[in-house]
């Protein structure tokens, strides 16, 4: 148990990496707050599978991209269980799309879902951390596209390096109060974000192909990685970030 009676919350946690996030850290032993969009019954599967381990859950609906969000959420999980101790910066859109004639709103919505959405968040979430005054740990969940570019993803690889260069900043700011910030870089992991594009048997057998683990990633993957730089096992990992990839990045030749 290494999250025993924390307070977790996730965002984006209705399906995919955030649903499994929120599931490992009640495994082991937290109560959970997640937020999401638009799937209510996936958000609402996500508290069922929370409370089946014993655990409490509340899911919060609400659109990161609206700054606030972030101060609705928090004081949620604040009134529901009295604390934020853990913080996971999940919520995100990747609408593949070609660069030459990328529509602003396309652009504009990616930019503002993926990394005004974890600025505010991560903000919120910090101020209630500081107020409580015995530290916390923020994870956010960057990408391998941090690191590496994708000719269909122009307006989604900067916001993965963003979130990566905002861990790195508020680990800086936020270490004096024993809050550590890190990111998690996952490689390609099967959810409803690449349905469509996986959809193509060639692109598929390509990004698995890459990969020396020899498979895609699953959502659970994730949760490991997640609940370690959570828990007080990563005590003094701060600024740090993860690869979650099956070895993919470092996959020249
Ligand atoms: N899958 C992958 O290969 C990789 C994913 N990532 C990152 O992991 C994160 C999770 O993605 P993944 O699990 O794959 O994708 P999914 O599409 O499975 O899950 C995305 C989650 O984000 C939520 N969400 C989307 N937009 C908003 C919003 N405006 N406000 C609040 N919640 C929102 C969705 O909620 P709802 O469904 O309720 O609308 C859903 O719970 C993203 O940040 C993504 O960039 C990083 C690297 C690789
Ligand atoms: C959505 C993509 O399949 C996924 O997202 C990322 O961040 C990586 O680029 C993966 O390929």
């Amino acid at each position: 148990m290494l999250l025993k009676d924390k307070v977790v919350l996730v965002t984006g946690a209705s399906g995919g990496i955030g649903k499994a996030a929120a599931i490992g850290a009640a495994r082991h032993g937290a109560d959970v707050a997640i937020n999401y969009h638009s799937d209510e019954a996936g958000a609402a599967d996500a508290v069922a599978q929370i409370e089946a381990l014993g655990r409490r859950a509340i899911a919060v609906k609400g659109d990161v991209a609206q700054v606030e969000t972030a101060q609705a959420f928090v004081d949620a999980a604040v009134e529901a269980f009295g604390k934020v101790d853990v913080f996971v910066n999940n919520a995100g859109i990747c609408p593949f799309h070609a660069f030459l004639d990328m529509p602003p709103e396309v652009m504009e919505r990616t930019m503002k879902v993926n990394l005004f959405g974890a600025y505010y968040m991560v903000q919120a979430a910090a101020n209630q951390m500081v107020k409580q005054g015995h530290g916390g740990s923020i994870i956010a969940v960057s990408s391998i596209s941090a690191l590496v570019g994708g000719g269909m993803q122009t307006h989604y690889t900067p916001t993965k390096a963003g979130v990566h260069s905002l861990m790195q900043s508020t680990a800086i700011a936020l270490g004096k109060h024993g809050i550590r910030c890190n990111s998690v870089l996952p490689g390609t992991i099967e959810t409803a974000i690449n349905k469509e594009d996986l959809a193509d048997v060639a692109k598929r057998e390509y990004m698995s192909g890459r990969i020396p683990l020899g498979r895609l990633g699953e959502p659970d993957d994730l949760a490991g990685p997640i609940v370690f730089l959570a828990s007080d096992l990563a005590n003094y990992v701060t600024g740090a970030a993860l690869l979650v990839d099956g070895g993919a990045f470092v996959n020249l030749q």
